[in-house]
């Protein structure tokens, strides 16, 4: 047999490992855009290891995120997220889901970018209402009118995540769909670089 005709098939989520060469990837994106769902999906195709922040920040507190948001106010909490989010970044190649603010503070912005290939899982009012109606652990939207609310945050922060180095569109299909969608623009990233 002709040795140069063999070829080892390589799956995307290998050539996506392969393209992080080390570095980070982390999620951001308003909340219910699928950030924790769709990062740990991602993190088990690239074979790293994936943290969700809001876990993190969890665990090291002894806290939910809405009692920190009780006892201490957002101002504390997002000086919590700055300092865990600026610790899960040493080290790669690692998946590290954000919550939705995370990224629109400055400080763990530069951090991030600074740290990792940024991903954002943008998703329209009606797809981010329909998943994050159905769960009430969220302390921002515990408001009058949630899905106000949540389009406020959106004309906030859409113009921040656009910062973000790679963008996929989370809409109402299947996960897997998604997760493809990451892994194809991930082994994308250096040719995407070499053209721009
Ligand atoms: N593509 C999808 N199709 C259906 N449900 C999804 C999809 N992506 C996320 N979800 C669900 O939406 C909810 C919110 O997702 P989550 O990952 O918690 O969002 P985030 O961390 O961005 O707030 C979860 O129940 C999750 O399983
Ligand atoms: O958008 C935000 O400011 C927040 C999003 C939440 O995470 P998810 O985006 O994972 O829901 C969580 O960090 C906290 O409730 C604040
Ligand atoms: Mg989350």
């Amino acid at each position: 047999m002709n040795e140069k005709n063999l070829s080892v098939p390589v799956t995307l989520g290998e050539q996506a490992r392969t393209r992080l060469a080390g570095r980070n990837v982390v999620f951001v994106g308003l909340m219910g855009a699928g950030k924790s769902a769709i990062g740990r999906m991602v993190a088990q195709q690239l074979k790293v290891s994936f943290i969700d922040t809001d876990v993190e920040i969890e665990r090291v507190s002894r806290m939910t995120i809405a009692e920190l948001f009780a006892t201490y106010g957002e101002e504390e909490f997002r000086a919590l997220e700055t300092r865990v989010i600026k610790r899960l970044l040493r080290g790669g190649p690692k998946v590290i889901s954000t919550g939705g603010g995370a990224f629109i503070n400055d400080n763990t912005r530069r951090h991030i970018t600074r740290g990792g290939i940024s991903l954002w899982l943008k998703a329209d009012l009606d797809v981010l209402w329909e998943r994050v109606n159905k769960r009430d652990h969220r302390p921002l939207l515990k408001t009058e009118n949630p899905k106000a609310t949540l389009a406020a945050l959106m004309e906030k922060r859409y113009p921040i995540y656009a910062e973000a180095d790679l963008t996929i569109e989370s809409r109402d299909v299947r996960k897997e769909i998604i997760v493809t969608e990451v892994l194809a623009a991930i082994a994308g990233i250096e040719q995407k670089d070499r053209t721009s």
